[in-house]
This record gives C-alpha cells, sequence and structure tokens, in this order.
C-alpha cells in the first residue's frame, strides 16, 4: 500500500491547465519535497490530494493510504473518515485566532469524537494531556493558554504540526508552511516536519518555494512545471542548471545556501541524513 498514489490527473481552470497529467506515488514513511516557479501548480496538486478539490471529468485518480481519495472528476464517498488521517498544513491561516493554542490544537480531535462533543468543546482529560504532549514536542507548551492571533508566524506553524499530531494524522500535507517566515522560525518548522516523519513514521509531501530548504530536509524532490512533473528523484542529482531552467532567472534567490553546485550534484542531505541534516540545520 502506498501513502500515495496519483494517476494522469489533470485539472483546468478554465481554459488554463493547471495540472496536465500527473501520476505520482510515494511511498509511507517518506518525506517529499515539491517544487516548481510559481503557478507551477503545486497548491493544485496538494488540494487535490487531501480531497479538496476534485480534477477533471473522465480522468485521473487519487488514493491515499490505499483509499479513494478522487477518480475521474469526482470526490470518493466517505472522504471524512479518510480525511482524518490527512493533516493539511496551509502558508497562513491555520489556527482560529479567537480560541486559544490549547483548543485549536485539541480541535485535531474532532475527527474521532463525537460531533456534539467536540461542537461543545467538551474535550476529555486524556485528550488535553495529549495536545499538551503533541504542543511540548513542539516547543510551545508554554503558550497553551495564550490565543492563537497572539502568536508568530514560526509559533503558528509549529502549532498546527502539534493539530496533526493529536489528529494523529498518518500523512501530512504542507503547502508552502515556511513561505512567510524569517530563516530561524522556517528552519524550526521544517526540523518539526523532518522530526515527525522520523520519529513518528508520518509521511510527509512539503512544498517549498525554496530550494535549499528542500535539500536540506528531503531525499526525494518532486518539480513541477506548468502542471507536469518534470523530476522526480533524490535530491542529491539536483543540479544548478536544471534549477535555472526550473525557475528561470530568479533562481539565484531560491538557492540561498548555495548548495546546489553547478555541476555536481548536491550534497546534502548525506547517507546519515536526517539526523545530519537536521544537526547542520541547527547549526
Ligand atoms: N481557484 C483557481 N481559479 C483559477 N485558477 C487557479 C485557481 N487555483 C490555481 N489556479 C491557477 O492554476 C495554476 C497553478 O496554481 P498553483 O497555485 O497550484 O501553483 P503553485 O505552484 O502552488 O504557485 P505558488 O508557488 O505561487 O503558490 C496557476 O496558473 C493558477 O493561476
Amino acid at each position: 500500500m502506498q501513502a500515495i498514489e496519483i494517476s494522469s490527473l489533470a485539472k483546468s481552470f478554465g481554459a488554463q491547465p493547471a495540472l496536465a497529467g500527473v501520476s505520482l506515488t510515494v511511498a509511507p514513511g517518506e518525506m517529499v519535497a515539491l517544487i516548481g516557479a510559481s503557478g507551477s501548480g503545486k497548491s493544485t496538486l496538494i488540494r487535490h490530494v487531501a480531497g479538496l478539490l476534485a480534477g477533471d471529468r473522465a480522468t485521473g485518480s487519487v488514493q491515499v493510504l490505499g483509499r479513494p481519495v478522487q477518480h475521474g472528476g469526482r470526490l470518493a464517498r466517505g472522504l471524512r473518515a479518510l480525511r482524518c488521517e490527512i493533516g493539511v498544513i496551509f502558508q497562513q491561516f491555520n489556527l482560529v485566532g479567537r480560541l486559544s493554542l490549547l483548543t485549536n490544537v485539541l480541535l485535531g480531535t474532532l475527527g474521532r469524537v463525537p460531533v456534539w462533543r467536540g461542537s461543545l468543546g467538551l474535550f476529555s482529560d486524556a485528550e488535553k494531556l495529549e495536545a499538551m504532549a503533541a504542543l511540548q514536542r513542539v516547543g510551545m507548551a508554554g503558550y497553551a493558554g495564550q490565543r492563537a492571533s497572539t502568536l508568530s508566524g514560526g509559533q503558528q506553524q509549529r502549532a498546527a504540526i502539534a493539530r496533526c499530531l493529536v489528529q494523529r494524522a498518518r500523512l501530512v500535507l504542507a503547502d508552502e508552511p515556511i513561505a512567510s517566515l524569517d530563516p530561524a522560525s522556517a528552519k524550526r518548522v521544517m526540523e518539526m516536519l523532518a522530526e515527525i516523519n522520523r520519529e513518528d513514521g508520518i509521511t510527509v509531501v512539503v512544498s517549498l518555494h525554496q530550494v535549499d530548504y528542500a535539500i536540506r530536509y528531503c531525499r526525494r524532490v518532486v518539480a513541477l512545471r506548468d502542471g507536469k512533473v518534470v523530476y522526480d528523484g533524490p535530491t542529491t542529482a539536483l543540479t544548478r542548471a536544471f534549477l535555472h531552467e526550473l525557475y528561470g532567472t530568479s533562481s539565484e534567490e531560491l538557492l540561498l545556501s548555495g548548495a546546489v553546485d553547478e555541476t555536481e550534484p548536491a550534497t546534502a542531505p548525506d547517507e546519515s541524513y536526517p539526523e545530519a541534516a537536521v544537526a547542520r540545520a541547527a547549526g
């Protein structure tokens, strides 16, 4: 059973094709970076895998954890149960600002507690303990009672990761989770995603503008251009020439660390990944 299986997925908005026949398989436990220039289809692809968007009619299918998400332009029945196993983290607005951080993280239980109890906010002690433990893991336990709107962008993203843990997600789809963060916050968020991948075996697919973060934290990269997969392979085999082609003239600013060599394959992550990568990132 694969974590994700996408077959010939196509999506057009009006006459504009956003996905043009994407086929892709992600194995359980992988951490995959999705890269590509603005408008290449990264968000659209993530939304299709999450079951938030249906593809064009008569073409394409998506399965997650061996169960159908969509087929031939129709979302599968019973998707709610499967969605509970898929954690989604967006670039922003992951939390309900007027609620406390703890309550936000507890919302991750909603898929498995009775609707009446969840809507009344009646969470059990065991659920609160689980939420606190998740906040502890992301280094946010000290903020549990604080309104989510008062937290920084990086703190909010880490809280969204804690909510995925409480949700007991087996797959996390993160759509540009670090795009609006400063480098230190971005590192912490990527470290947390790498940690839940490594320690909890959660499959992670993360779309990134910044190629150096993909190189640092992910072994495998899928690159999109004009809604098509133009590269799917080890991060170590990415070359600067390819990235220039992928991003056009703006590639310099994407290669902030200069980690990608002109001709040689990129050096990180190495065989001891992800420990070494995380240590490097922390250093
Ligand atoms: N709801 C929508 N309505 C119309 N067009 C859309 C919609 N969503 C996406 N598109 C178009 O589909 C294409 C792919 O967009 P998408 O947001 O998936 O790209 P992306 O790679 O995630 O870009 P970015 O890095 O800027 O977020 C773009 O041409 C975009 O304008």
